[in-house]
């Protein structure tokens, strides 16, 4: 199957897409991939479906700012296709499919015995019109409503690339975005996944306050500053880091109060040291150490956290790019892939990736018109 997968991260700097070829089981070809960024009036949009979200909190009708939301998300999204499709030499009307993973607004893990609610907004229905094409969406919804975290989805998908490569087993892959998550293969294949902390999202919430710069770049930055004990121990006192998975977090779930008083340099080494420290007790909890670490997400450019994860966990670490993986596309392809998964049938949340007492698929699809 030729399927096209979308991903908008909690950054809200773009879409990404990427073209693949899929039976569900296996990857077969990689595509064609790019990220179309987000207009500054785009993102404004976006973010305040975000921040009414935060207030709403499924209480009440939900915000009227969705829908424009929702409009900005088809309208981008159909263009990023569009432009995948012209890439390959292909039309929307040839693909099988299209993997529309939707904006995350709200995410409440289950605890304590209450189930867990996640909101992805995105019309897949406009979508497809649009497209002319069949588009699979709201993948983590029947996860949640079965009692799993509905996230991470992107697991199953990095077995697939790690089989494409070849790669032994255990292996450990870590996705680095606004929130941070780890996969571990097994070397039976088993899936065991979570989200650890924080990725890029604090660093980036820090450095903006600051400076008005989007990201630490490089984390030139954080190599300048150090980490201050105190400001660590507090944010490490958070009892999600030594929770068992599986678990997942929403990108607001911390704050920077522990921060706030910093200077630019020592803040950011501190917020970098959480996040690197907090991948490693999450590579700590996995049912076996792995051979090897594969960095993805925009944070394995952050060189500073790099260095610190290698230093931290002790294990080879390696970007994405280092065994042919496009890091900036990982996502993209996963929803290409559980697209396939959807159509043809197959699980794609484990109990040890989400929670779920069995495996399970999940998604609704809509045909173009
Ligand atoms: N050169 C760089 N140096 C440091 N950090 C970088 C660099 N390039 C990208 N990043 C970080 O990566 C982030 C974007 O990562 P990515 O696109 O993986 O996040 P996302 O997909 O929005 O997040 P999520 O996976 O949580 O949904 C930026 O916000 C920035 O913090
Ligand atoms: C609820 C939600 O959208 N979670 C995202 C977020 O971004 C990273 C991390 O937190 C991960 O759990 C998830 O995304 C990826 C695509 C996933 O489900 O695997």
């Amino acid at each position: 199957m030729k399927l096209v997968g979308l991903m908008s991260g909690t950054s809200l700097d773009g879409v990404d897409a990427a073209l693949l070829e899929s039976d569900g089981e296996r990857l077969i070809r990689f595509g064609p991939g790019l990220e179309r960024p987000y207009t500054p009036s785009e993102r404004k949009v976006l973010q305040a479906a975000v921040d009414a979200a935060l207030q709403w909190r499924w209480q009440g009708e939900a915000p009227g700012v969705f829908a424009g939301a929702e409009a900005v998300l088809t309208t981008t999204h159909a263009e990023a296709v569009e432009a995948v499709c012209a890439k390959a030499g292909t039309a929307p009307s040839e693909l099988d499919g299209v993997g529309f993973h939707g904006q995350t607004v709200l995410h409440q893990a289950p605890k304590d015995g209450v189930p867990g609610r996640t909101l992805q907004i995105g019309d897949g229905q406009a979508l497809a019109a649009r497209l002319g094409c069949r588009v699979v969406f709201d993948f983590r919804s029947a996860d949640v409503a079965a009692g799993g975290q509905g996230a991470p989805l992107v697991p199953v998908y990095h077995r697939a690339l790690a089989e494409w490569s070849g790669l032994e087993r255990p292996l450990g892959v870590i996705n680095i975005g606004g929130v941070a998550n780890i996969t571990h293969v097994s070397t039976d294949g088993t899936l065991t996944a979570f989200d650890t902390g924080p990725g890029n999202g604090l660093i980036d919430a820090f450095i903006e306050a600051h400076t008005g710069e989007a990201m630490d770049k490089d984390g030139a930055i954080a190599a300048r500053g150090r980490i201050h004990e105190a400001a660590f121990a507090e944010f490490l006192s958070n009892p999600y880091f030594t929770a068992p998975g599986p678990k997942s977090l929403d990108r607001w779930d911390f704050s920077l109060d522990a921060v706030r008083n910093l200077s630019l340099e020592d803040g950011a080494a501190t917020l970098t040291g959480l996040t690197a420290k907090t991948i490693a007790m999450g590579v700590a909890a996995l049912p076996g150490a792995p051979e090897r670490l594969v960095l993805c997400g925009g944070g394995r450019r952050n060189k500073t956290l790099a260095e610190l994860i290698a230093a931290a966990t002790g294990l080879p670490v390696y970007a994405a790019e280092a065994l042919g993986w496009r890091g900036d596309l990982v996502e993209a392809e996963a929803f290409a892939f559980l697209a396939a998964r959807v159509m043809a049938g197959l699980p794609y949340t484990f109990p040890g990736t989400t929670g779920v007492a069995a495996p399970m698929g999940g998604g609704k699809v809509v045909e173009g018109a």
